[in-house]
């Protein structure tokens, strides 16, 4: 399963989108399963590209957006390990626009899914998704670092 972090942003606002914590994450994240990052000058070139990404199977989208659904850790790392066992070729996890997402965008979405009902900055909720996405690997490996708490 190949992940890819995924931001609509313009490409000014690369070198600060996250920094050195997001490409920790990213390189920690790549010791369970192949990783990229991927940003998007818009909305369309993101949905656009994840349509070309049809393997075998097609790539599964996950959006981040407030009043998406609200997860546990733990039950994050159980749909990311539901993907993993189905075979799910590519899941794309990936931030919005400054303005939120568009109703086609919140259509193609597999799963629109909140960090919390607070608005964050994207740079901060690219380094927190990355984050929750290491932290997974770790739950379904049963590797220490998550302790619950
Ligand atoms: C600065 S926010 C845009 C906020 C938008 N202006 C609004 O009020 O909904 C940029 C992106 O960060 C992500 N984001 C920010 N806060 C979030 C949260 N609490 N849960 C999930 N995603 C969030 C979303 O993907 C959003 O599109």
């Amino acid at each position: 399963m190949k992940i890819t972090l995924a931001a609509v942003l313009s490409t000014r606002s690369l070198p600060e989108a996250g920094g050195r914590w997001f490409d920790d994450y990213v390189s920690r994240i790549a010791r369970y399963t192949p990783c990229e990052s991927q940003a998007f000058e818009s909305e369309k070139a993101l949905l656009e590209w994840i349509e070309r990404q049809q393997g075998r199977t097609r790539a599964y989208a996950i959006l981040f957006d407030s009043r998406g659904r609200q997860y546990s850790s733990e039950e994050f790392a159980g749909q990311v390990g539901r993907l993993r066992d189905e075979g799910t070729q590519r899941v794309v996890f990936a931030i919005g626009p400054a303005d939120g997402w568009s109703a086609a965008a919140k259509q193609r979405a597999d799963l629109l899914l909140s960090l919390g009902l607070m608005t964050l900055p994207h740079q901060l909720a690219r380094v927190v998704v990355a984050e929750q996405v290491y932290r997974a690997f770790t739950i379904l490996a049963g590797h220490p670092y998550h302790s619950g708490h």
